[in-house]
């Protein structure tokens, strides 16, 4: 289980988490929602060990990830998706795929084939460049990239946003078999509110850097919840 408690951050002088704490546990969907500007990347970035924490602690299991790089936090198992995709636009989709690689020993650099079982367009344009693809498939594309670092944590940042109807269904379905694999924590920032009150199973609704609703689906109100989003 990955356990953020009382978590701060800063940019500079300006504080941006204010004492965010929050559990995932595998198997199961935690959303965090919450307005633009909230401080929902940043709590991504802080697990992710892409921005340092100013205060709190991160643990997985019991084992505190003190203040990771990303590359550290990548070899403890956290897997990060970030907001826009990130994609490299020259490289091939194997390129982009091989990226994720880089946390793993040189006797696992083969890119699974559940990969292309859960995403198959992306067999089909291996020698396609990223910067080629579509917004969708490149979602897809950084969807599998992480994947391929066999996480304990995916850290998805607003995976449907730009992207079209059918292919926000495809996303939400690997996220629910992602989820029934039972052996990994999906932590799924997401504004898009109908798609996250379907397919999580806690809930963080975060404003201006703090926790102001949280509960498990079942109980947590969804008028509350989504009056937490909407203002
Ligand atoms: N590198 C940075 N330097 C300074 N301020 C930043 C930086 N990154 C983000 N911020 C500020 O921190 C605040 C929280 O940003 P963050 O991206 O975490 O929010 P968010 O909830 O993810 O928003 P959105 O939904 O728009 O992506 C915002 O006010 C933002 O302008």
């Amino acid at each position: 289980m990955l356990s953020v408690e009382n978590l701060t951050l800063h940019y500079g002088q300006s504080q941006i988490l204010h004492g965010i704490s929050l559990t995932a546990e595998p198997g199961k969907v935690t959303a965090v929602t919450g307005t633009n500007g909230v401080g929902k990347t940043s709590l991504l970035k802080a697990i992710a060990g892409r921005h340092p924490y100013s205060g709190g602690s991160i643990t997985l299991d019991g084992k505190p990830l003190d203040h990771l790089n990303a590359f550290q936090a990548g070899r403890a198992g956290i897997a990060y998706v970030p907001q826009g995709r990130e994609v490299f636009p020259l490289m091939t989709v194997q390129e982009n795929l091989e990226t994720g690689f880089a946390c793993l020993p040189k006797s696992e650099h083969k890119v699974p084939e559940h990969i292309f079982e859960l995403f198959p367009i992306l067999k089909d344009f291996l020698q396609r460049r990223g910067g080629d693809l579509s917004g969708g498939q490149q979602q897809q594309l950084a969807i599998a990239r992480a994947l391929i670092m066999k996480p304990r944590v995916l850290l998805l940042d607003e995976p449907t946003e730009g992207i079209q109807p059918n292919i926000i269904q495809q996303i939400g379905r690997v996220i629910s078999q992602l989820r029934s694999q039972g052996d990994m924590a999906i932590i799924l920032v997401e504004q898009y509110f109908d798609f996250m009150w379907g397919l999580a199973d806690s809930f963080v609704a975060v404003t201006r850097g703090e926790v102001a609703l949280s509960g498990k689906a079942g109980e947590i109100d969804r008028e509350a919840l989504l009056a937490k989003v909407s203002i």
